[in-house]
């Protein structure tokens, strides 16, 4: 599908690496995914995970984000906080009773667990993560009566009210209108500027394109690592435009 280049580890000027990722195989019980991945997620840039549909992107972020256990290989992680992870919209429940408030609260059940009063201190960063994402006017209103693109903001505000500085995000954009893929695109950019690193699954190639490093995925092989310019040539760009 994809010119095997052979990926190298990209650094970013800083020359940090968030992650290491070394030989890793990943998957399903009887679905391997994944296989001898190795690559390296730079810190404080913006990383985009690229390939076509069922190439591997959401399984590499389960596995970065600890929520699906390698089967081999190995994760080296720089020092800092757990990751934040921010699942596809999809997997959300909208039906769930949940106002956007409630939903970005529950960032903060890591640190204090679900069942004790949130302190002054939650609520406050529970308050400046919603501000941040321009989401604190709809804190009353139910999830599942929100746009698509507010909804997103306010779980990328969930994201962000775990106080991670690395965040990971699953397809962010998709299913959004250019407006909306924007504006959540430049925010993620402005995170990085402000010192988090970020990790996105994406099929938006705009998003894609703004990112530090893509990684590209094909088949669950990595075959490709390095700065957009390099990684999304025209044959990939066209690839990644085929519908699924
Ligand atoms: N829970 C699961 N159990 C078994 N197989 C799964 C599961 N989730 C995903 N898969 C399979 O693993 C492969 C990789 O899926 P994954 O979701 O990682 O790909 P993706 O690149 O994120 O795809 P998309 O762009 O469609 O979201 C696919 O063949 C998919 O069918």
């Amino acid at each position: 599908m994809f010119n095997n280049n052979r990926p190298g580890p990209h650094r970013t000027d800083s020359g940090e690496q968030r992650i290491r990722i070394t030989d890793l195989d990943a998957g399903y019980p009887g679905r391997p995914v994944l296989r001898q991945l190795s690559a390296s997620i730079p810190a404080l840039a913006m990383t985009a995970l690229v390939g076509p549909n069922g190439s591997g992107k959401s399984t590499l972020l389960g596995v970065l984000a600890g929520v699906i256990q390698p089967t081999s290989g190995r994760l080296r992680y720089a020092k800092g906080r757990p990751p934040a992870f921010v699942p596809q919209r999809g997997a959300v429940g909208e039906a769930l009773p949940l106002t956007a408030r409630q939903t970005v609260e529950i960032g903060r059940w890591g640190e204090r667990g679900p069942w004790r009063r949130l302190t002054r201190h939650d609520r406050a960063v529970v308050d400046s993560s919603m501000d941040r994402l321009g989401v604190a006017h709809l804190a009353t209103r139910q999830l599942g009566e929100l746009s698509g693109g507010q909804r997103q903001r306010v779980l990328i505000a969930q994201g962000l009210a775990q106080q991670s500085d690395l965040l990971l995000l699953d397809e962010p954009t998709t299913g959004l209108d250019p407006e909306a893929r924007e504006r959540i695109t430049d925010l993620l950019r402005d995170l990085v500027a402000d010192g988090t690193t970020v990790v996105q699954a994406t099929h938006d190639l705009a998003a894609a394109r703004s990112a530090d490093v893509c990684l590209l995925l094909s088949g669950g092989l990595l075959v490709g690592q390095g700065p957009p310019g390099q990684v999304l040539t025209p044959a990939v760009l066209s690839e990644l435009r085929q519908p699924a």
